[in-house]
């Protein structure tokens, strides 16, 4: 779930437990040679960004002792759950308005599926 602290938690449980950290966003940027998910999805498609996500969960799924923060749609494909499943999955669960608080502060242009004016109710 966007916002919902995937990346700071997941910062931490590896600091803890002593493994690699990654964050499949930003590796999706650094394959596709781009600044943001956000100039990502505008330049080429969500559908792009999808399939360069599956390929960065593929190559991570085959490594050990690391933590990974998905992106927040990782969880919609499929395939993308057999990649999540040679390891362990933690959902973060946090209440819809505390994720809305969250993401109203930092504003929604980062945030292609929600910086669209049918459906940013977050900064009304
Ligand atoms: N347990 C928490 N309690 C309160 N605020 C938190 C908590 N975890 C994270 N936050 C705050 O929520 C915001 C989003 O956190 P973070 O960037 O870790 O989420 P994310 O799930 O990685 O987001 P993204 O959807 O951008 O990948 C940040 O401002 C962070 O400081
Ligand atoms: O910030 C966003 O709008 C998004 C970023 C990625 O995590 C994507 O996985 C998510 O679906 C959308």
């Amino acid at each position: 779930m966007m916002g919902s602290g995937k990346s700071t938690v997941g910062k931490i449980l590896a600091e803890v437990l002593g493994y690699s950290y990654f964050d499949s966003d930003s590796l999706v940027e650094q394959a596709v040679g781009m600044p943001s998910v956000a100039q990502i999805f505008k330049v080429h498609s969500e559908a792009f960004f999808r399939d360069s996500e599956s390929s960065v969960l593929r190559d991570l799924s085959s490594m050990h002792r690391l933590v990974v923060a998905t992106g927040g749609g990782a969880v919609i494909r499929p395939v993308n759950w057999r990649y999540m499943k040679k390891g362990l999955s933690i959902m973060l669960d946090v209440p819809l308005d505390a994720l809305a608080k969250r993401i109203a502060q930092v504003g929604t242009a980062s945030r292609p599926l929600l910086d669209q004016p049918s459906a940013d109710p977050y900064t009304a």
